[in-house]
Parts: structure tokens; C-alpha cells; sequence
């Protein structure tokens, strides 16, 4: 592998934990723009790159190939070919795929010589041991779902991997119809890569994609599993705001930074007095977290005033955030303001397009569109205005429509989805929005899928609610610990 000029032996360990096959390993497609694509998923997290290229004359296929091998190579990415050796070759690969007609793996490794990476596609225990007794560095495995990149002969799916695993040493790349959705599955089942196409290079975000799929895999991490930043207001009376969120954040398991936009002089009765933190200081926490710690997801909260809100909206354009949770507070539970009005302007204009999940109530939807909102059609429609914003996902909270169950609308721009929970009376509610998303924001570090991590969340905050503390004198907060210790 060259880097800068430089030629860096790549170090092929075949002990799978040492492997450099795992997490994302994304396969290119035939379409346009393959390296702006390809260099798009690797900023989201791909960590390996595999040519492949069925069609085209020789020249093209060269041609293309050395492209993406410089971006690898730039970029400090394993570089792959698959099918073709002779290619291989000429690219000087790190590596090369054979599927089970693609030729001799022994023959291939002599030919390209040590410490480079060779794969091979199998659909089979028997391919499989066929394919580690030949001494290859990884499997293939697929398909895993139906896929339309490829005419598939088999389709083992994920339990015949699971069944499989015991048996193979490898690293296992699970290959076939993956996506955010399915891949946690994939990865429970056993595999230590996910080879991707089109879920990821047919995206109209491929580094977003790129980085859903890569978060997945933090399902498998020590504990603390997955760190989230959340950046929000004190409140002195620890129901809400950042104490809400790092108490949230830590007690279903994993590691919470914080940035604090504001001081609240607060209880359960309501809000006393605010001091801004200056923005500028906001900016260097920022820096400070992001430029040392490893985040997952960032969750935001209270921005308090349009100068904060920008700030945090270049922060997390400048280190390249994509998975952040934005619960646009406006208004504490006791009915104090906690932005004005110019911040609500930049949340819309600036901080939206870079929000992958938005957790209005019902009261936020309406100071954000502009519509009356009285029941879960207008909650719908409210969620395709925000999205239309550019909230990646909405999820319109219904705490707020005082009949039935307790109902939040999903909308990821394509589908809807309904979670509903009963409703729960109860005044000790405080902190409910701030715990909710945090609970989402902390469930996507842990590697669960965006709906799923959802579900969970709803579950977490109603059982929060159900087990309210009745604190104070006012609205007491919901019971974290107790419902971290019902729902983890
Ligand atoms: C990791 C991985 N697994 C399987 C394939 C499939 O390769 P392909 O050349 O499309 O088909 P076969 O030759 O294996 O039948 C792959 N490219 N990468
Ligand atoms: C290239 C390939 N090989 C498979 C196998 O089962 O060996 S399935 C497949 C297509 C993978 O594309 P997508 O991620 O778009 O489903
Ligand atoms: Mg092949």
C-alpha cells in the first residue's frame, strides 16, 4: 500500500481480531462518479474498498481501477480487486476476491506474492472450509438477502452464517441485499464485515449511509458501548438538560461528553434565571470534545440563542457530524422561553440540514412550520414539512394530544412509522423530551438501526414517566435509573 509516495507494507495478519477485513467493506457499482462516491464513503466509515467491475472493455476497467486505487491509496484504504488477478497485478492491489469460478486462491497468493490479502466467495459451510483449508485471509459469505446488484444462486441469509461461524476461523464478510435496516442482524449472526453496494453507493448520501452502517458495529464494543456528546443547558434541578442526558446517556451503557449553551437557575417549578454561555466558548468545547474524543452521535438540546445554535451548526459541519439527534427545545415544562426568536431562524436554516433526527413535540412542529397540529395527520404533515427542511428523520412527539395512547409519528422521507405507548398521567414529566432523544441519540452509538433505537427509546422514556419521581413541589423528574434498570 503506497501512502504520500511512501510505500506502507500492508501487514496481513490472518488472526481475525489483527484483521484489516472488518467493519464496513464497500464494493463499487458501475454508475457515475464511482471515486466522488467511493471517496464519500470512506469519509462516512468504510474501511475497505473492492473493485469490482463486470462490465466495460480492458482499457476502461484499468483505467477506472488505477483511479480508485490512488484514492485508496490517498486515503489509507485496503484496495481490493476482485475476479481479475491479472489486474490485481497491474494495480498493485492489496488484495484480490475470487468467487468459487475465478481461479485457484494457492495459485493467486503465488502469484502475487506474500502480504497481500486474498478473499474468497463462498454460500456454503463446505466452500467455507474448502476456502480456509486453501489458506485465504478472509470468506466471503452470501447472499445474505435478496439483492438486485446480482443474480443470486444462493441465499444461506444470516442464520446459515450463524450456523457456519463456530467452524471458521476467518474473518466473514457478510455480502447481499445489507443495509441499516438488516445489518445489525447480519453482524449478530456473526459476520466481522459487511460488504456493501448499493445500500451505500446508490444512496443520495453515500457518507451518511456509509456511516450508518459502519455505527453497527458498535453492537459488538466493550462497555461503555459507543460515546455521545450531548450539547445542551444546565438545569440546577437535574431533571432536565445535560444532567438529564449524562444520566440518561450512562445508564443504558455508554460514555457521555458534554458542551454546555447555557446555565438555568431551575426546579420543578420552573425557571428562575438563564446566562447564555458565550458563544465563542461554545465553540471551543466543541473543539475541545471533538477534536480528542471519539464520538459516536451528538445530541443537541437547548441552543438558547441564533449566535450558539450557529456556532454548534459549523462545529458539527467542520468535523463532519452526520449522526446528530436535534431536540429543538424552545420552551421549559414550567412555560419559560429557553431560545428566542432569531435562534429558531438559524435552527431552521443552519442546523436542520445537518440534523439526522428531529424530536419536535407537538408545540416545537408548530413554532417550526408554522401549522396548528391536532392530530396525527397534522402530526404527518408537520413531519413532511420538517423534513422537507432537510431533517434527514422527524419524529413528531404526540405527548401533547391530551386523548388515547401516547403516539409518535416517524417520517424518513420515504415511509411512515407509528409508535404508540399508553399514555401515562403523571405531572413528574420533567426532563421527558431531553431524555428521549438522548435515550435515541445513545441506542444509535450502541448500534442499533434508527427505528430500532427508537422503539427502545420509547419504551426507556415511558417507563421513566411510569416510574416518575414525585420531587419538589412541581413537575418531578422521570426515574432514569429505574427504568435504565427495566429496559436495558
Ligand atoms: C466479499 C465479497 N463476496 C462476494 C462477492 C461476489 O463476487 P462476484 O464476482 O460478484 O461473484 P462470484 O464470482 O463470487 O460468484 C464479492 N465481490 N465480494
Ligand atoms: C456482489 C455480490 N455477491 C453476492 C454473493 O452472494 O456472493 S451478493 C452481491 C451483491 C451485493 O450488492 P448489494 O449490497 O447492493 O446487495
Ligand atoms: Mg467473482
Amino acid at each position: 500500500m503506497s501512502t504520500n509516495g511512501r510505500t506502507l507494507r500492508l501487514v496481513v495478519s490472518r488472526e481475525k481480531q489483527d484483521s484489516v477485513i472488518r467493519g464496513l467493506y464497500l464494493v463499487t457499482d458501475g454508475g457515475e462518479r464511482l471515486a466522488e462516491r467511493v471517496e464519500a464513503a470512506i469519509d462516512g466509515g468504510a474501511r475497505v474498498v473492492q473493485y469490482r467491475n463486470k462490465e466495460g472493455n480492458a482499457e476502461t476497467r484499468l483505467a477506472i481501477g488505477q483511479e480508485i486505487r490512488e484514492l485508496c491509496a490517498r486515503r489509507g484504504v485496503p484496495f481490493i480487486v476482485n475476479d481479475d488477478l491479472e489486474l490485481a497485478k497491474t494495480l498493485q492491489a492489496d488484495g484480490l476476491h475470487l468467487g468459487q469460478e475465478d481461479g485457484d486462491p494457492r495459485e493467486a497468493r503465488r502469484i502475487l506474492g506474500p502480504g497481500r490479502l486474498i478473499g474468497v466467495s463462498t454460500h456454503n459451510l463446505r466452500e467455507a472450509l474448502e476456502a480456509q483449508a486453501a489458506g485465504v485471509d478472509y470468506l466471503g459469505f452470501g447472499a445474505m438477502y435478496p439483492t438486485s446488484s446480482k443474480e443470486v444462486e444462493h441465499l444461506p441469509g444470516p442464520e446459515t452464517l450463524a450456523a457456519i461461524r463456530e467452524q471458521i476461523a476467518l474473518p466473514i464478510v457478510a455480502i447481499g441485499g445489507i443495509s441499516r435496516d438488516n445489518g445489525g442482524t447480519v453482524i449478530d449472526a456473526g459476520a466481522d464485515a459487511l460488504a456493501v453496494i448499493s445500500a451505500v453507493l446508490a444512496a443520495p448520501d453515500p457518507a451518511l449511509a456509509a456511516a450508518e452502517l459502519s455505527l453497527l458495529f458498535n453492537r459488538r464494543a466493550a462497555p461503555p458501548r459507543g460515546s455521545v456528546l450531548t450539547v445542551a443547558g444546565s438545569d440546577s434541578g437535574g431533571g432536565a438538560g445535560i444532567q438529564a442526558d449524562l444520566k440518561t446517556i450512562t445508564l443504558l451503557g455508554s460514555y457521555g461528553a458534554s458542551v454546555l449553551t447555557a446555565l438555568t437557575a431551575q426546579n420543578t417549578r420552573g425557571v428562575s434565571g438563564i446566562h447564555g454561555v458565550p458563544p465563542g466558548f461554545v465553540a471551543e468545547q466543541l473543539d475541545a470534545v471533538l477534536s480528542d474524543i471519539p464520538i459516536d452521535t451528538v445530541k443537541t438540546g437547548m441552543l438558547f440563542s441564533a449566535e450558539i445554535g450557529a456556532a454548534v451548526a459549523d462545529k458539527l459541519a467542520e468535523y463532519r457530524r452526520r449522526i446528530t439527534v436535534v431536540d429543538p427545545v424552545m420552551v421549559a415544562k414550567g412555560g419559560a422561553p429557553l431560545v428566542d426568536r432569531s435562534a429558531v431562524g438559524v435552527l431552521k436554516e443552519q442546523l436542520l440540514p445537518l440534523t439526522y433526527l428531529l424530536t419536535p413535540n407537538i408545540p416545537e412542529a408548530e413554532r417550526l412550520t408554522g401549522m396548528t397540529i391536532a392530530d396525527e395527520e397534522g402530526m404527518q404533515e408537520a413531519a413532511r414539512r420538517l423534513h422537507r427542511l432537510g431533517a434527514r428523520n422527524v419524529l413528531v412527539k404526540g405527548g401533547h394530544l391530551l386523548s388515547g395512547d401516547s403516539v409518535d409519528i416517524f417520517f424518513d422521507g420515504a415511509a411512515f412509522h407509528r409508535y404508540a405507548t399508553p399514555r401515562i398521567l403523571s405531572k413528574n414529566t420533567h426532563g421527558t423530551g431531553c431524555t428521549y432523544a438522548s435515550a435515541i441519540a445513545t441506542f444509535l452509538a450502541q448500534g442499533e438501526p434508527l427505528r430500532e433505537a427508537i422503539g427502545h427509546a420509547k419504551q426507556f422514556i415511558t417507563a421513566a414517566i411510569r416510574l416518575g419521581h414525585p420531587l419538589g413541589r412541581g413537575h418531578g423528574p422521570v426515574n432514569h435509573i429505574m427504568a435504565a434498570q427495566e429496559t436495558t
